[in-house]
């Protein structure tokens, strides 16, 4: 079964991609060497569905657990559930001998990520993916953090994992809404660094739970490759796995946390960074077609809800961290698989991306 390497000096990790992992996860996260406690951050669904097996798989191994449960949905991902989270940590003893384990989809990994990186000014952290984007995405690369009410992730740090189990059986569990919206990110990569997986993905059944562990690690090296090059998203090459995130972001934003899922506001971003690459950037109109196609074959959202008004977008999105000096830079795509920062563009050009998501494509 495919496993990627995190090469990354000190902090290089693996990646194990395998059906029925998670009930092997104490034996895996036993030989990693760290402390025998451990704090498992959840959310109130996942808990249900898989926190037993977790459980079981740790204790067996020699692990004293404590449970830590969120409320599910993005809502969750700011300073109120990071304090609890923090607290409760702390009322249970918890301390430099012990680690976190994130079972959950991106909102637990990156929350959970964070209060890692802060507690006791770090401790190790295990992350083990439940949701596409999680297990495509999220859990790989070191990006932990929260929400502000003023824009996405405007607040965390970098924390790589030590380890990270990725189930795909954990899957089966999923909501289709949940599941769909995963794609979105697998779009993403696919349209920034693998022209041929944007054709093959015509061929995935959108509704089937049982996504290929090869698909998923094939995503999973993708990212890998991008964070080895650029660990901290300082040269650039780290930004292309924003493709799509400045006005999704905004959108996201824009709305109450958790209303859109990240892959659903992430899928209007990506058709307006389409039509800002064909723009500007030469992609051809074939190409943009194709991508777009895909999120509307995987139920994606791509026409922007007349409630949100582009106002509100260019507000949230003009705090993203990619605004550098009142200087915008945008991931646009010259062709399938060939994605850079481009550094051109004013907030009129995005006011007009926001705008042609109003029509229908
Ligand atoms: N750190 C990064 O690099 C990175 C990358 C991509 C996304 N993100 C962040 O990830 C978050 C989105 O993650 P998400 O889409 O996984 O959302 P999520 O964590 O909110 O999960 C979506 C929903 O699915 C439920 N769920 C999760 N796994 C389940 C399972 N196996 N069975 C049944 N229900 C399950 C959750 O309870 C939740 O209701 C956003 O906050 C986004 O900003 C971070
Ligand atoms: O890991 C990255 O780098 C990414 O950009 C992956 C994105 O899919 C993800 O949504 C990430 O959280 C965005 O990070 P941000 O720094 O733009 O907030
Ligand atoms: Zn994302």
């Amino acid at each position: 079964m495919p496993s990627v390497h995190v090469d990354l000096a000190d902090r290089a990790y693996d990646v194990v991609v395998e059906n029925g992992l998670l009930r092997e996860a104490g034996e895996r996260i036993a030989r990693l060497g760290i402390g025998s406690r451990i704090a498992i951050v959840s959310d109130s669904n996942v808990a249900k569905h898989h926190g037993g097996t977790l459980i079981g798989s740790l204790e067996a191994a020699g692990f004293e657990t404590t449970l830590h449960v969120i409320p599910a949905g993005e809502a969750s991902k700011g300073f109120g559930q990071l304090a609890s989270l923090c607290s409760e940590m702390a009322a249970s003893r918890h301390d430099r001998s012990s680690s976190v384990v994130a079972l959950g989809g991106g909102v637990v990994g990156d929350l959970a990520g964070y209060a890692a990186a802060s507690f006791f000014r770090g401790v190790p952290l295990v992350q083990i993916p439940t949701t596409i984007v999680s297990q495509v995405d999220s859990s790989v690369g070191g990006k932990t953090g929260i929400n502000l009410p003023e824009g996405k992730n405007l607040v965390g740090a970098f924390h790589q994992p030590r380890l990270v189990l990725v189930d795909p059986e954990t899957l089966a569990t999923l909501p289709s809404r949940e599941l769909r919206e995963g794609f979105a990110e697998v779009i993403k990569h696919a349209a920034i660094r693998d022209a041929a997986m944007l054709d093959e993905l015509m061929g995935l059944d959108p509704n089937s739970t049982a996504v290929p562990a090869d698909l998923i690690a094939r995503n999973i090296a993708i990212k890998a490759r991008i964070v080895e090059e650029d660990e901290h998203e300082t040269s650039g090459t780290r930004a292309l796995l924003n493709f799509g995130h400045t006005i999704g972001h905004g959108i996201e934003a824009a709305v109450p946390y958790g209303e859109l899922l990240h892959g659903e506001a992430i899928s209007l971003g990506l058709r307006a960074a389409l039509y800002l690459s064909q723009k500007h950037a030469g992609l051809s109109h074939d190409t943009a077609a194709k991508v777009l196609g895909l999120l509307k074959r995987f139920g994606l959202p791509v026409r922007l809800d007349e409630r949100i008004t582009t106002e509100a977008v260019l507000d949230r999105l003009s705090r993203d961290k990619k605004f550098v000096a009142g200087q915008i830079r945008f991931v646009l795509l010259r062709a399938a698989g060939d994605a850079y920062v481009d550094k051109s563009l004013d907030l009129d050009d995005l006011r007009e991306a926001i705008e042609s998501l109003r029509s229908e494509p």
